[in-house]
């Protein structure tokens, strides 16, 4: 079919397809649905109680019979699953994270509380220390305050089963261990978890826009100044994550994540091009703090929420992980 007409101006009118509803529609390569979403909880111990995140508008830390109503809400709207982050009161912090794999634990609590009570909704728990360390980092420190890896990986694999045992449909270790997906998959089998699926944090970046999650985790205060930058990754290398995907792909993780979402996307469209496997992305919670933020003094409309969303997905990404992932289920829904 020729497009130009030459000696004619404009040779091509692709505006022609973007006329109309109709033709709009029909060449939509993208389309946002409530099965792309993953809502993200926090979950304080308590009864009857919601506290709002300063920095994050709209989110609250849930206790357990709080976090049901929430869990029902999205059964009933249709999120396929919800990724539980707790919060550990200070006096239950100590150095080795210990509080990470104890049986009847907050996490383990709540991933039995959601699976007794909605069945149906995929339960995701996170796989790391920093909930649970007096230093706020993801791992065992040494004297000199660095990660420890393989001693990390050990109670990463203990807290994982006591989440496997309590319920929880996926596992998501957010930690950047080295070896840590192939220690997983091995304790999971060996133990007879061969339906618990791994999510990956495969290529997560060292990044300023997880301020507002530390906050809501009370991870901030514990952290410092101190970083995590010998564990999570450069945010100018992209080679890296491909490496680091490979890696997890290898060990035996079901899903990959890229996070944070939209400064990462090239990431996402490099890792969906060469693995072509489940890709998930999370749109951290600085992303969701600068858009509520400017979406409250009537700088971006609201519509900016579902664009960012829709990008997202368009880069690659199988499901979002999104703070949003509520609120846009209910509008996909009316
Ligand atoms: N294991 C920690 C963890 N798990 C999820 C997030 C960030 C999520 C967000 O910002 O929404 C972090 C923060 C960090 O690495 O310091
Ligand atoms: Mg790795």
């Amino acid at each position: 079919m020729p497009q130009i007409v030459p000696g004619q101006f404009p040779g091509a009118r692709p505006r022609r397809m973007r006329r109309d509803e109709f033709s709009r529609r029909l060449m939509r390569e993208t389309v946002l649905t409530v099965d792309d979403l993953i809502q993200p909880l926090f979950v304080i111990e308590g009864q009857g109680r919601r506290e709002a995140v300063e920095s994050m508008p709209g989110v609250e830390r849930l206790t357990i019979d709080e976090l049901l109503r929430e869990g029902e809400e999205l059964a009933r709207l249709g999120v396929p699953a919800v990724a539980l982050f707790p919060v550990t009161a200070p006096e239950a912090k100590s150095l080795d994270g210990a509080a990470a794999y104890a049986p009847d634990g907050l996490a383990q609590r709540a991933v039995r509380a959601l699976k007794d009570a909605f069945p149906q909704l995929g339960v995701i728990t996170d796989v790391a220390l920093d909930p649970y360390t007096s230093h706020g980092q993801d791992g065992i420190v040494d004297a000199d305050g660095y990660v420890l890896n393989d001693e990390t990986v050990a109670v990463l694999v203990r807290q994982a089963l006591s989440h496997a045992e309590a319920g929880a449909d996926v596992v998501a270790p957010s930690d950047m261990m080295d070896g840590r997906i192939g220690a997983l998959r091995e304790a999971l089998e060996s133990n007879d978890f061969i339906h618990t699926r791994i999510l990956a944090y495969s290529a997560k970046y060292a990044s300023s826009y997880y301020g507002p999650f530390r906050d809501a985790v009370g991870s901030a205060g514990a952290l410092g100044k101190g970083n995590k930058y010998s564990y999570q990754m450069d945010p100018a290398n992209s080679d890296e994550a491909l490496r680091e995907v490979a890696l997890d792909l290898d060990e035996g993780a079901d899903m990959v994540m890229i996070k944070p979402g939209m400064p990462y996307l090239d990431i996402v469209r490099r890792v969906k091009e060469q693995f072509a496997v489940p890709t998930f992305v999370y749109q951290v919670s600085g992303e969701y703090a600068m858009q509520m933020a400017a979406i409250r003094n009537g700088w971006l409309s609201e519509a900016v929420i579902a664009e960012s969303l829709l990008c997202i997905k368009r880069a690659g990404a199988d499901g979002i992980l999104t703070y949003f992932a509520r609120r846009v289920a209910t509008a996909l829904r009316a």
